[in-house]
């Protein structure tokens, strides 16, 4: 502001911009200026006391949604299961059809967030099993079947396209490519028909086909398709029909074939290894199991003559044990120019030990001689967990004082579990003393009935009926054998007690100590998802219950809150022994089974598994209990594999309610590699307990059962079933089955 040439005495001129003010006019506008100016304040400070209710408001709204939601899919998931409890496919009524349609209905109605890559809606998961491996299989011969270059290019094309197949091992490839054999259809001819069942895989080669469902065209398919791939890993009901268009020529794999093929990789890997880590001089007191471990966690690596294995002076991070070939060791010796060659050492000879144990760097220099050498690794971490205590380690080489040696770890040995004298109370007990009271469960094989005796309700159990043709017709007899003679073994508090068995001539029966909490699938679903000191009380009864079991030699193979049930205190029991299988020491076995959410990478590539898949599925019922969902969960099964072999790295776990903690125990246990889950280790399961998450965990408290649960269900009696979903009277009644399969059950 300046004063304009030219300003009389009568008033000073004040010039702003291009106008000219009178000042004492100005002086007049200010109180005039600064009401305005209170005057907007105020209705800014109104205006934000108007957001900030509508946000409270949109906070209120947001709640009740997810409460509207929740509540949503508890009766979308009750009716789901009374859909399927009704529509049996070996039962088409009247009152399937209707249900059905309810189901259908309730579908379309429910506003529900389509999540395609997390499917996230809360409907109970199915088990899935293929028949038991033939374990001699990786004896026979692989028939391969004549094919041109062009063909087998096509094949590889083609599995190299398919996000499952893709995953496979280069040699299974090959083999896979060489393995399978030509099938021609006619024009109009029916390659797959919807709801069978499948055991092969395609890939079309020449032609053109239709895909549809109920009569519905969904598209089309030509030359480099595989189709029908979920086959191969287990019997399943094919999802749409296809019918060739065309002449056509299709390549067919037959799944016996393909676990063959990816069955055998793993075995003769696993075996070449053990085998050979058998006759390390070092590795002599170890137990198979240990050694098994080790051959899942070494890799394998060759270094030509002359290179440098390991350089004095370095950090290091690796144990090498000699496969095949020769390393000289060389050492720097006070005023000597050069390094002085020390020894040289041979296959089965290991190094590398120095810098893992305590030493900071590396001791020496060790230099593949020529032609190459071939060894075998293990990082610090596995190193450290599964052979970091042995005293044959701790070698005195003569070139310094040793240094501070591990002190050897010891495995805490946990309570010995409340037994439970199993009484001859019921060896003369009859099928018809039981009488119904209602029903607590559907399963796959048939139902779950509280019972009690001669109308006693005093004492309830739960009687859990299996249909037999449904297990001959699903060839699972072997693992309801294994189910009935592991329940009978087990005597833990964590687990729930079988007391005797029965069976006809439609089902067999197993008589167990009935838990009226419900299943905590139920009480998760309900609540949406968990905090972290809910969720730590339920991980922890589970791991006590995997830790007797695995002592045993038992692998549990069918983790899920589906398949945990909840005592009157609230605390956990684990039931469904139907894919728990008794494996020695050491060993693998190679069916596929589990829940599909739940199912290990060794399981679904077929590379033989053990305990370590139960260390992998406690990584994943973690994460379901505290995100209300599983971390891998898809529209389909075969997108929900393809995303298990993804890993959990690729995994962005959402931490609004996972947190920091929790999340690095998960990844710790759902490594790819079973060797390095926590829990495998020489440590045990013990490795878990001592994970951060769990710090300040009363474990003491909770073995000896005075550690109250977050959640104490309410049962005001023995009959009580007010914490299990409402169940109709089963109408599908099995044919009698005759074959004798159950001779002895
Ligand atoms: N001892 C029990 N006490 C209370 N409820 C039980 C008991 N055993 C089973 N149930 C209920 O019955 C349901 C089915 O039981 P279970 O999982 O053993 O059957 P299944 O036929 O093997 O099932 P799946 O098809 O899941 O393998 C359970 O999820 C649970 O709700
Ligand atoms: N369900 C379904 N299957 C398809 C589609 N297109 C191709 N297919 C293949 O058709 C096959 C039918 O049998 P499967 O369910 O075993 O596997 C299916 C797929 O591989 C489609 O749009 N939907
Ligand atoms: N320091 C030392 N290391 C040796 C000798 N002979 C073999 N080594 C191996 O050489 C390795 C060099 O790396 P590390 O120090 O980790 O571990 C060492 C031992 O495993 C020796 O005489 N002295």
């Amino acid at each position: 502001m300046q004063a304009p040439p030219g300003a009389g005495t009568s008033g000073l001129k004040v010039q702003v911009g291009s106008r000219v003010y009178d000042a004492q006019e100005i002086q007049r506008l200010i109180p005039q200026l600064e009401e305005a100016i209170e005057k907007k304040d105020k209705q800014l400070r109104q205006s934000q006391n108007v957001i900030e209710t509508h946000t409270k408001r949109i906070t209120e709204l947001e709640r009740e949604v997810n409460n509207l939601q929740t509540e949503c899919d508890k009766l979308r998931s009750v009716l789901q299961q009374k859909a399927e409890a009704v529509t049996s496919p070996s039962a088409p009524n009247q009152k399937s059809s209707r249900s059905e349609d309810l189901h259908t209905e309730m579908e379309k109605k429910a506003v529900l967030p389509t999540l395609e890559n997390h499917g996230e809606t809360r409907s109970k998961k199915l088990a899935v099993s293929a028949e038991p491996a033939k374990l001699d299989q990786h004896k026979t011969t692989l028939q391969h079947h004549a094919k041109s270059a062009g063909s087998k290019q096509l094949i590889r094309d083609a599995v190299q396209k398919n996000d499952f197949l893709r995953q496979l091992a280069k040699e299974q490839v090959i083999e896979l490519v060489e393995c399978m054999f030509e099938m021609r259809a006619r024009a109009g001819q029916w390659v797959i028909q919807e709801g069978e069942p499948g055991d092969r895989l395609f890939v079309v080669a020449e032609g053109q086909l239709q895909v549809s469902r109920e009569g519905q065209a969904l598209g089309k398919i030509g030359p480099g398709t595989v189709m029908g791939e979920l086959a191969i890993l287990y019997n399943c009901t094919r999802t749409a029909s296809v019918q060739a268009i065309t002449d056509v020529s299709l390549w067919v794999l037959d799944r016996s074939v393909f676990q063959m093929i990816t069955m055998r990789l793993g075995m003769e890997r696993h075996a070449q290894l053990m085998n050979f880590l058998n006759k390390v001089s070092i590795f002599e007191n170890l137990t198979e199991d240990r050694i098994s471990k080790m051959a899942d966690v070494m890799d394998q690596d060759y270094y030509a003559g002359g290179n440098h294995i390991i350089r004095e002076g370095e950090k290091g991070d690796t144990f090498f044990v000699i496969n095949s070939g020769q390393v000289r060791v060389t050492q720097f010796i006070d005023g000597e120019p050069e390094p002085r060659e020390i020894r040289v050492l041979k296959q089965g000879d290991f190094f590398g030990e120095k810098a893992l144990l305590g030493e900071e760097v590396r001791t020496a220099n060790v230099i593949a001689m020529n032609p190459g050498v071939e060894v075998l690794t293990l990082d610090r971490e596995s190193f450290l967990k599964l052979i970091g205590d042995l005293e044959a380690l701790k070698r005195d080489y003569g070139d310094s004082q040793r240094r501070a040696t591990l002190s050897s770890r010891t495995v805490q040995e946990p309570p010995s579990p409340t037994s439970v004298a199993q009484t001859n109370e019921f060896a003369q007990l009859q099928l018809r003393q039981l009488k119904r009271i209602a029903t607590l469960g559907v399963g796959g094989f048939g139902r779950v009935e509280l019972v009690c005796i001669n109308n006693d309700k005093t004492k309830t159990f739960a009687l859990k009926a299996l249909k037999k043709k449904h297990i001959v017709d699903t060839r699972q007899q072997e693992h309801i054998f294994a189910e009935r003679n592991i329940m009978l073994e087990t005597r833990s508090d964590w687990i729930v007690k079988l007391y005797t068995t029965f069976r006809d001539s439609k089902y067999v029966y197993m008589l167990l100590e009935a838990c009226l909490g419900g299943e905590l699938w139920t009480t998760l679903r309900d609540r949406g998802h968990f905090d972290d000191y809910t969720a730590r009380f339920y991980v922890a009864c589970v791991l006590e219950g995997l830790e007797y079991l695995h002592r045993k030699n038992i692998v549990y193979r069918d983790l899920k809150p589906e398949n945990c049930l909840l005592t009157q205190s609230g605390y956990l029991k684990l039931v469904d022994f139907g894919f728990a299988k008794k494996l020695a020491s050491g060993r693998k076995t190679w069916t596929f089974c589990g829940t599909p959410e739940y199912v290990s990478p060794e399981i679904i590539l077929n590379k033989g598994h053990d305990q370590a898949a139960d260390y992998w599925a406690l990584g994943i019922y973690i994460c379901e209990l505290m995100l209300g969902r599983p971390p891998f969960q898809a529209s389909d099964p075969m997108k929900t594999y393809t995303l298990i072999l993804k890993g959990i790295d690729a995994l962005d776990i959402p931490n609004r309610r996972i947190g920091k903690t929790a999340t690095a125990l998960v990844k710790k246990l759902c490594r790819d590699n079973p060797g390095e889950r926590l829990g495998s280790g020489s440590g045990g399961v013990n490795d878990i307990r001592k994970h951060r998450w769990f710090m300040g965990f009363d474990w003491e408290g909770l073995r000896s059962r005075s550690l109250k649960a977050p959640i104490v269900p309410k049962v005001s009696n023995p009959a009580d079933v007010s914490n299990f979903d409402n169940y109709p009277p089963d109408q599908d009644i099995p044919p009698d089955e005759f074959s004798g399969w159950d001779e002895g059950f």
